[in-house]
């Protein structure tokens, strides 16, 4: 399968300030991504480059092996973008203003907008002005999708949407693969991302932290463990553990986050009593928030600002 979109070295400063720093990724065809940051890490700028809104400061990028810089327009037809900032004529009535985007797209069958529209509860007679955000987002989602573009380019497609319409969106999505699409999507969301992507890309601070499928990541992630000793705890003995931490004791229970094996701790184990212990499944979640803290360079840049 071809790369869909690739990228070496992409970088990005505005003035002084970091967008993204040399993001070296590539995305497969029928491959699900999902490309997670907290606010300002560099996920908007990353998409941005990929459609050539803004021009990179430093590497380069390929979509479908040509370079958005150069082929803009035939890039720009197989995709489907939503923007993080996805903004209409607030005049027109949303089935309106949907016709016309479909016909710069040279034109897409009114069934098509129709069932999407349906699927997401969105009224097409509404004018857009007088619609809620996330039934604006809605506009802009019926408005990716229904060319069935190659490639789809999401930012932060949920946002603004209610837990059920977000399922509707999982569903398009999981359909959008299945037909052979590549889907692109940035996120805030773990446990979203976590149930379609194929492939998460964590980015912090402008650079990219972590990159791996989601059962790997979810290897990687922190076992929370409580125990209940039938003697003294031996604290030291458990803080010397590799990959231990939060470690705190409350009585006879010790409770920690383990990011290793649990060979070292069965060991240090088998020399006491151990009465009761429970290890919960490692949360994706918990590993997201480690890359979510701010790097010290980062810490020192908002101090300095
Ligand atoms: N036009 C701009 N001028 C100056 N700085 C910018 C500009 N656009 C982005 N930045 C900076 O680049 C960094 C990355 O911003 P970006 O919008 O890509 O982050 P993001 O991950 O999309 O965040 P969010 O989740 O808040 O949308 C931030 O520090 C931001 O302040």
């Amino acid at each position: 399968m071809g790369d869909v979109i690739r990228l070496e070295k992409l970088s990005k400063t505005y003035g002084a300030r970091r967008g993204l720093v040399d993001l070296d990724l590539t995305v497969t065809e029928g491959e699900v991504f999902g490309y997670l940051g907290p606010n300002g890490a560099g996920k908007s700028t990353t998409i941005r480059l990929l459609l050539d809104l803004i021009r990179p400061t430093g590497g380069r990028a390929w979509l479908f092996g040509r370079e958005p810089r150069e082929h803009a327009v035939d890039l720009h037809r197989r995709i489907g973008y939503l923007a993080g900032d996805f903004v209409v004529d607030p005049r027109q009535r949303v089935g309106e203003c949907l016709t016309f985007l479909a016909s710069l797209r040279g034109g897409v069958a009114n069934a098509r907008i129709e069932e999407l529209a349906a699927r997401l509860d969105l009224d097409l007679s509404a004018r857009i002005k007088a619609l809620s955000k996330g039934n604006r987002q809605k506009v802009g989602l019926v408005q990716a999708f229904m060319h069935q573009p190659d490639l789809l380019i999401l930012d932060e497609p949920t946002s603004g949407l209610d837990p059920l319409v977000q399922q509707t969106f999982l569903d398009l999505v999981r359909e959008a693969r299945a037909a052979g699409q590549t889907v692109f999507m940035s996120s805030h969301i773990m446990t979203e991302v976590e149930a379609v992507a194929d492939r998460i890309g964590i980015v912090r601070d402008g650079r990219l932290v972590a990159l791996d499928t989601v059962a790997r990541l979810r290897d990687h992630a922190a076992h929370r463990f409580a125990i209940t000793f039938a003697g003294p705890i031996d604290h030291a003995a458990l803080a010397a553990l590799p990959g231990i931490s939060d470690l705190t004791t409350d009585g006879p229970v010790a409770r920690f986050a383990l990011a290793t094996g649990p060979d070292a701790l069965i060991q240090v184990l088998a020399r006491h009593r151990v009465t009761s212990l429970t290890a919960s499944a490692p949360d994706l979640e918990e590993l997201f928030f480690t890359y979510y803290q701010p790097t010290q360079a980062a810490a020192q840049e908002t101090t300095h600002a």
